[in-house]
């Protein structure tokens, strides 16, 4: 009989074997700036880099996006600078991050290790970011099928009873700030001072459908929520990556040009806008 212990090992290399995919499908040995996300994948990220010749890595500089990567990038001996350091007109070549649910549009949840404000400013200030994950991220039905806790938003502690009045207005079904970790009384702050909200609202249609009202009954397209939560007064960010992929803009996509997922029966799958899921 298969057990829990079985289970989470079947999760983590499924993991493991995304990660290194993505890396040896993205990580060119000609690149020299490189982000770094956070979560338990990117740990894997980091050891599919750590695998490669000091020769290539020794030429690249990584961008964490939080403090957990930081200490990823610094354990494992790669160069780390900061993405206030990268000058303006540059952009990085790749940033490597996991994510909390994939829709078929790849949009993406993101923010559920608080990381998501960082991780948005790394990831849209490189030219490709690829996302990597676990067969649980795939979403068939819409963002919030998966992922149940809802979408994170990283909020001004003193606005926080005004962003959730805000969330009601907009139909969550359930909007709280999150706790900190145990042993932690009160909120979880992020690593930048600020507390999470998480909103649940009814799964998010990837695309518009015709003659479909967005917001109406509390049913909302991704883009179309996204619009509205980014807009209220004390948001400093939101966990849904939506737009355009950086095959699609040269700069500033929030959206992975492919989403790397390790599948229960070892096999690694790409999702790709041109592809789908293969
Ligand atoms: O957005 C994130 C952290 O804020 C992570 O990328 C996301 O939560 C996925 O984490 P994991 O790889 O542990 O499943």
């Amino acid at each position: 009989m298969a057990t829990a212990n079985d289970a989470a090992a079947l999760i983590e290399e499924s993991k493991r074997l995304a990660a290194f995919q993505a890396v040896a499908d993205h990580l060119s040995p000609s690149y020299r700036h490189i982000g770094i996300g956070s979560g338990s994948t990117v740990v894997h990220v980091v050891a599919a880099i750590s695998s490669l010749s000091p020769s290539i890595t020794s030429a690249m500089t990584f961008y964490p996006t939080g403090a957990q990567s930081e200490a990823l990038i610094e354990d494992a001996g790669l160069r780390l600078a900061y993405i206030n350091k990268l000058p303006p007109g540059v952009q990085l070549d790749v940033c490597f991050d996991g994510a909390d649910e994939v829709d078929s549009a790849l949009n993406l949840i993101k923010g559920g290790g608080a990381c998501l404000w960082q991780e948005k400013i790394v990831a849209s200030a490189a030219k490709k970011f690829v996302c990597v994950a676990d067969f649980r991220k795939i979403s068939e039905g819409g963002l919030g099928t998966e992922w149940k806790k809802g979408v994170p938003i990283e909020v001004l502690p003193m606005a926080a009873p005004r962003v959730l009045d805000e969330l009601k207005r907009l139909g969550a079904q359930g909007a709280k700030i999150r706790s900190g970790l145990p042993g932690k009384a009160g909120a979880c702050v992020t690593d930048n001072g600020l507390w999470i909200v998480d909103a649940v609202f009814k799964p998010l249609l990837a695309k518009a459908e015709e003659g479909y009202e967005d917001g109406k009954d509390g049913v909302w397209t991704v883009d179309g929520l996204a619009d509205k939560l980014i807009k209220i007064p004390g948001v400093a960010e939101i966990g849904l990556f939506y737009g355009k992929s950086g095959l699609e803009v040269e700069s500033g996509a929030q959206k992975p040009v492919a989403a790397y997922f390790g599948m229960a029966d070892g096999s690694v799958k790409v999702q790709t806008l041109e592809k789908g899921l293969v």
